[in-house]
Parts: C-alpha cells; sequence; structure tokens
C-alpha cells in the first residue's frame, strides 16, 4: 500500500447522462446522450471514497423503485466485477463506499441501467485511477465491461445505451474486436425533446415481444436507411437526415404499450417535429425539432397529453457531447 496516492477523505463524484437507444433507425446500433437545456441533471451520480469495507447507499427521486437489497443492484454487482478482475491482474484494491443518486428512473428507454453502470465503472476507474497513478481500464477496455454489465441486467448485451452515456453525442455501434463504437458527426441546432410517461416498460419484456424474424423489405429499408442516415450526418444533409428516422423493426410493435403513441406522433410532426419515435424500448417518446420555440410547444403539449402519472416530465434536450464525468467534491 505504501506506493499508493493518499485518498483520504476524498470523494469523487461521477456523473452518466441519460441515452436514448435506437434513434428509431438504428435498433441496438445507434444511441445518443441527452442534456437538458435548463440544466436539469438528467442522468445517475455515484460518489466514491474509502472506506474500511465496501457499502452501497442509494438517494435521489427514483431510490425507493429500485430493490431494497443493495446486492442486487447493478453498481454493487460493478463493483465486485472491477475488484475481481484487478484481483485475477494481482492488484488488490482497497474497498470504497459508493453512493448512488438515482434520478433517471427505471425502465424508462432513458438508459437508467446503463448511466448506473457506466456512473459507476468511470467513476471506480477514475478513484482507483487516482490512487494508483493510472487509471486501470482505457476507454475500450471499460466499454467492453460496461456492455457486459449493461448486458447482465437488460436480457442482452447491446451497447447503444453504455457507449454514448460513456462517450458522449451520437454513436454507432461498429461491435470490433479494436472498434466497439464510433462517434459520429452531428447537427448541433437540433432539440430533442424527451418524455417520461411514468409507467415502466421493462427492456426484456419490449425485446421479448418483438418478432424473431424480420421481412426483406423491412431488412432493405432498415440496411438502406441506416447508411443514407449515416451519408447524411457527414455530408450535414438535414433533410436526408430526418427523412430517415422511421422505425420498421421496433415502433410496429412496442408501441401498443405506449398509451397515446399516435397521437402525441401526429401532434408533434404537425406542430414542427422533423422526427419522432419511442427512445430505447420506451415509455419514453422522443421529437427532433431545429427550432427551439416549436420543441417546446411540443415539450408542454407531451407533459399535458402524453405523461401518465406525477412521476412523469418532459425536457428539452440537446446532445450531451460530453458523456461521462468525474469531479472531486470533497468537502
Ligand atoms: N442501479 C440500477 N439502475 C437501474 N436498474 C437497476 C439498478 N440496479 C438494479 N436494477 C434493476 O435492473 C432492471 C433494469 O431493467 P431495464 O433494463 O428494463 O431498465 P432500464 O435500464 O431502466 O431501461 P431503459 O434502458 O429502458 O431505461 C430492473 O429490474 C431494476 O430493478
Ligand atoms: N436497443 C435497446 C435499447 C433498450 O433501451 C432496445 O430497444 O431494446
Amino acid at each position: 500500500m505504501s506506493e499508493l496516492n493518499d485518498m483520504t477523505g476524498k470523494t469523487l463524484r461521477a456523473f452518466a447522462p441519460a441515452s436514448t437507444g435506437n434513434v428509431s433507425l438504428g435498433f441496438d446500433l445507434l444511441g445518443a446522450a441527452l442534456k437538458p437545456i435548463d440544466g436539469t441533471v438528467l442522468g445517475d451520480e455515484v460518489d466514491l471514497e474509502l472506506a474500511d469495507e465496501f457499502s452501497l447507499a442509494v438517494e435521489g427521486a427514483f431510490a425507493h423503485k429500485l430493490p431494497a437489497d443493495p446486492d442486487t443492484n447493478i453498481v454493487t454487482r460493478c463493483y465486485q466485477h472491477f475488484v475481481k478482475v484487478m484481483s485475477e491482474k494481482g492488484v488488490e484494491l482497497p474497498p470504497v463506499k459508493m453512493t448512488l443518486h438515482k434520478h433517471l428512473p427505471i425502465g424508462s428507454g432513458l438508459g437508467s441501467s446503463a448511466a448506473s453502470v457506466v456512473a459507476a465503472l468511470h467513476g471506480l476507474n477514475e478513484f482507483y485511477g487516482q490512487l494508483l497513478g493510472d487509471v486501470p481500464f482505457n476507454q475500450h477496455e471499460l466499454l467492453l465491461i460496461m456492455g457486459e454489465l449493461e448486458g447482465q441486467i437488460s436480457g442482452s448485451v447491446h451497447y447503444d445505451n453504455v457507449a454514448p452515456c460513456y462517450l458522449g453525442g451520437l454513436t454507432l455501434m461498429a461491435e470490433q474486436a479494436d472498434t466497439l463504437a464510433l462517434q459520429l458527426p452531428t447537427f448541433k441546432h437540433w432539440y430533442w425533446v424527451a418524455c417520461y410517461s411514468g409507467i415502466t416498460v421493462s427492456t426484456a419484456a419490449a425485446r421479448d415481444i418483438l418478432p424473431k424474424q424480420v421481412s426483406m423489405p423491412n431488412t432493405l429499408k432498415f440496411g438502406r436507411q441506416l447508411a443514407v442516415f449515416v451519408d447524411a450526418l457527414y455530408r450535414q444533409d438535414e433533410k436526408l437526415a430526418v427523412n430517415m428516422m422511421t422505425d420498421v423493426i421496433a415502433e410496429p410493435y412496442r408501441k401498443s404499450l405506449l398509451p397515446h403513441f399516435d397521437e402525441s406522433r401526429e401532434f408533434a410532426m404537425q406542430n414542427g417535429a422533423m422526427a419522432f419515435g419511442i427512445s430505447g424500448s420506451g415509455p419514453t417518446v422522443f421529437a427532433v425539432c431545429d427550432n427551439l420555440e416549436q420543441a417546446q410547444t411540443i415539450s408542454t403539449w407531451l407533459q399535458e397529453n402524453y405523461i401518465q402519472n406525477d412521476t412523469g416530465f418532459s425536457h428539452v434536450c440537446q446532445l450531451d457531447e460530453q458523456g461521462a464525468v468525474a469531479k472531486d467534491i470533497s468537502a
């Protein structure tokens, strides 16, 4: 322990933003990190400090929606996995006390479990990095671990929430041994309205209702849309890009789980939205606008008409280009 830096009394806080998976046209392959323009914290935070033994405390607006036993919390599993891998490398890490500030609703389509996984693992990497003098895992290695942990909870390994949440911006999954995700160019003037209705849709259940096979016409449309969308981003051809933003894979089946989805789309598209769809596996919906006033009108309408209970909310967002961050919050 003598060669370790002194972290006594230091508290590090890691933040990981909300994210929207699929972006309609890229099922499991596209994702974007979101940040409300009014400064609301939309993401999970994890605090870390040295302790005699590991513990996890859970606070925040959605803490009571998680299982009471901290051992079943994905943050505990992140810690256990992190120290196990380091131990296998011959590095025994001193325990930490972790506090999860659970701001994101569970089963919301905003990458709630991904935000906890990313905040926990990024926080652990930065905290132990300061202790050891260098981060234990590089960005690629850490993203691999994030995908694995998120997969344990959502029933399948898909990176479209963890990758944008960790890296920021709009990401395309490459899933290659040396390149997991690619960061794409974006339209900086786009506003993304994100409205969470307040009901819970489990990702595993929303995957179960999808057909196991996709028809030939839909396969061809999916491939064309994704390829043309990426090209349009690189050429900053906004009209072509939004024309590609439709979902032939999941939305036709999943919208039956979302009360008022069709009216919401109709209102949004008639009031200036360039695209509208389900965020991840829902129930959050998103609308893309190039005009702030229209985005605000749509957000207000969704707040009044799409939200089902008092846990729902609606935010006008832009893309969070930064992704996960960590800062020293020691008193
Ligand atoms: N820290 C955590 N954050 C979120 N979910 C957690 C966490 N720890 C354990 N869980 C459990 O993981 C499951 C997450 O389910 P699911 O993947 O449907 O939600 P989600 O990640 O919130 O979905 P979405 O990506 O749609 O926001 C729930 O059963 C929840 O109780
Ligand atoms: N791509 C995943 C995201 C889940 O948030 C799905 O749609 O099932």
